[in-house]
């Protein structure tokens, strides 16, 4: 297997700041016959804007899971911050995670009976950090109102709306919304273009891109689609980082 290391061109000073570190990282999923995966190196630097590509099924989603701690290394070192997320006990990884990750799932995860702007404002009743920030240029409803019209979905007219009245493009931008509100450092997205045609998923990441780069947010991305990497600062192909393994404890 290659060892690969993800770096923006200011390799170096990028290295410096990486926001993710991970390091001789294993997995396995529960199970004898569990999938597991084994990542090298692999680094995020602050700010970049990152895609993960491979083809279905091979641990893209599982990555992304170690990266924000959702799931646990059985070995390795997995730095995120300069915290080793491999040291926190669970409920501490959980607080840790609301704190740094703002996270695009790929079904969206929004409170059904929730409306627009609860659940765009969800994460701030988990991190008084998010929360604080979040209000610096009024109220935190002032905030979530701003970052929907800024992606693209217009608050005066849906702030109210519950999320389960939504396309899936306006659920995409809720979620987005949700991701970014108190400029967490890190922004996780799993596949959340994959609803869309070419034109509006490139003019989502665009919008999502200038808000993260607003709140000096790293984005990492997956995607079985390699042709959106043109709008990222760096294309990483899965197996370039890691190898997998089925059917055996090695993990
Ligand atoms: N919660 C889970 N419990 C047990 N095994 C799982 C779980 N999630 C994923 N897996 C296993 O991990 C493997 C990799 O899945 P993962 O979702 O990480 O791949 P992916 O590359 O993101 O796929 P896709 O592109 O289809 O979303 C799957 O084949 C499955 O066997």
């Amino acid at each position: 297997m290659s060892a690969a290391t993800i770096a923006s061109p200011a390799s170096a000073a990028d290295n410096a700041s990486a926001v993710v570190r991970m390091r001789d990282v294993k997995f396995r999923w529960p199970g004898a016959r569990g999938f597991g995966l084994q990542i090298d190196s692999f680094t995020l630097p602050a700010r970049a804007k990152v895609l993960l590509v491979g083809p279905s099924g091979t641990g893209k989603s599982t990555v992304l899971s170690l990266l924000c701690g959702i799931v646990a290394p059985s070995s390795g070192t997995l730095e995120v911050m300069g915290t080793d997320l491999t040291r926190l006990s669970h409920s501490a990884r959980d607080r840790f995670r609301v704190e740094h990750f703002g996270i695009i799932f790929q079904m969206f995860n929004l409170l059904p009976y929730g409306s627009v702007l609860d659940n765009v404002m969800l994460p701030l009743s988990f991190s008084s950090v998010r929360a604080r920030r979040a209000s610096q240029g009024g109220t935190v409803e002032a905030e979530a109102r701003r970052l929907l019209d800024s992606l693209g979905l217009d608050a005066h007219q849906f702030a109210n709306h519950s999320t389960a009245a939504l396309s899936v493009g306006q659920q995409q931008r809720v979620a987005a919304a949700r991701a970014l509100i108190g400029a967490p450092e890190i922004i996780v997205a799993d596949e959340p273009t994959s609803a869309l045609d070419r034109n509006r998923q490139l003019a989502f990441l665009d919008l999502l891109f200038a808000e993260a780069d607003k709140a000096g947010a790293a984005v990492i991305m997956v995607s079985h689609e390699e042709e959106l990497g043109k709008r990222f600062d760096q294309v990483v192909r899965l197996d370039e980082i890691c190898r997998a393994q089925r059917g055996s404890a090695a993990a």
